[in-house]
């Protein structure tokens, strides 16, 4: 078997000219923009470069965007005023804080200072919580991303074993939680986890999001299976995930690459994410 190819790039393409229609839309009925700010801390390279296709990516959709570039000194107390201060900007509909932030500032706090309804990251508590009671909530995006290529292969997912590598409160938690939600049975597996390759074995679906390039060698993976590969190191310049493509490749029905794959579905899901936080109001 040859798996088929799961672009990201080309569905995140037509979601987001969705988004384009719908933001249209919302303005002529309700004179309302979606508007983004992102929050950036510090000086480090990709994650500026994560920052600008954020940006770009609003702007090609007709969405207002704001961002505040901020010095690796800042200071908590000071990153908490500007988030009070867009979580009272009727013209942010959206708040998202880049991630890792500099030492010394309490991630936590950071996130739970955000107003639940503009938290399009959902990394508030309250959208955690709304997700683990199957609750309407702002969903991570790289999470759901995932589902949306999963949904894309026209494969049901009910009843599916779903196996997900890696257990991060951003990718790995919520991804199995909603795979759950979707009726999968679920199996999380971890650094701790022993005898990997068994549970892998047996996965109809496969989600990894570890960032251990290599982890998922072909001999793991069983005949047909969907592989997501949401791992994203750099390696030698290069944007590698967690799967060796050519030996899956030949193993796998459906399989994503890296680039192309998971990273361009999250900046989609952002948008739809800012375009829905801007509907609730
Ligand atoms: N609060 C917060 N929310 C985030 O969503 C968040 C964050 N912090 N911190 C950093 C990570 C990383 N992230 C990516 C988004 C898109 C690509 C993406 O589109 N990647 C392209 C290629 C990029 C390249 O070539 O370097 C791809 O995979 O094809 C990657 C990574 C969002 N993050």
């Amino acid at each position: 078997m040859t798996a088929k190819i799961l672009d990201g790039k080309k569905l995140s393409k037509e979601i987001k000219e969705k988004i384009a229609n719908d933001i249209k839309a919302l303005q002529k009925s309700k004179g309302i923009i979606p508007g983004l700010a992102v929050i950036i801390a510090g000086d480090d390279e990709a994650s500026h470069v994560y920052v600008s296709m954020k940006e770009k990516a609003c702007e090609s959709v007709g969405m207002y965007s704001k961002s505040f570039k901020l010095p690796g000194t800042i200071t908590q107390e000071e990153l908490l005023k500007i988030i009070d201060e867009l979580n009272d900007d009727e013209k942010i509909h959206g708040i998202l804080v880049q991630l890792p932030l500099p030492p010394g500032i309490d991630e936590r706090m950071v996130n739970e200072r955000i107003l639940p309804s503009k938290d399009i990251d959902g990394f508030h508590a309250i959208n955690h919580g709304r997700l683990f009671l199957g609750e309407d909530s702002l969903i991570p995006c790289t999470p759901k991303g995932i589902i949306e290529l999963i949904k894309y292969t026209g494969v049901p997912i009910s009843g599916k074993h779903a196996v997900v590598i890696g257990r991060s409160n951003i990718v790995g938690k919520p991804t199995a939680m909603l795979l759950l939600r979707e009726n999968a049975t679920v199996t999380i597996c971890h650094s701790k986890t022993k005898d990997l390759t068994s549970h892998v074995r047996s996965a109809d679906i496969l989600v990894s999001a570890a960032g251990i390039p290599n982890l998922v060698r072909g001999n793991m993976v069983k005949e047909g299976a969907i592989v997501i590969d949401a791992g994203t190191r750099v390696v030698e310049d290069k944007l590698v995930g967690d799967v060796n493509f050519n030996e899956v490749e030949k193993i796998a029905s459906w399989l994503t690459p890296v680039p192309g794959g998971v990273g361009p579905m999250t900046i989609a899901m952002l948008l739809q994410n800012t375009l829905k936080a801007a509907m609730m109001k």
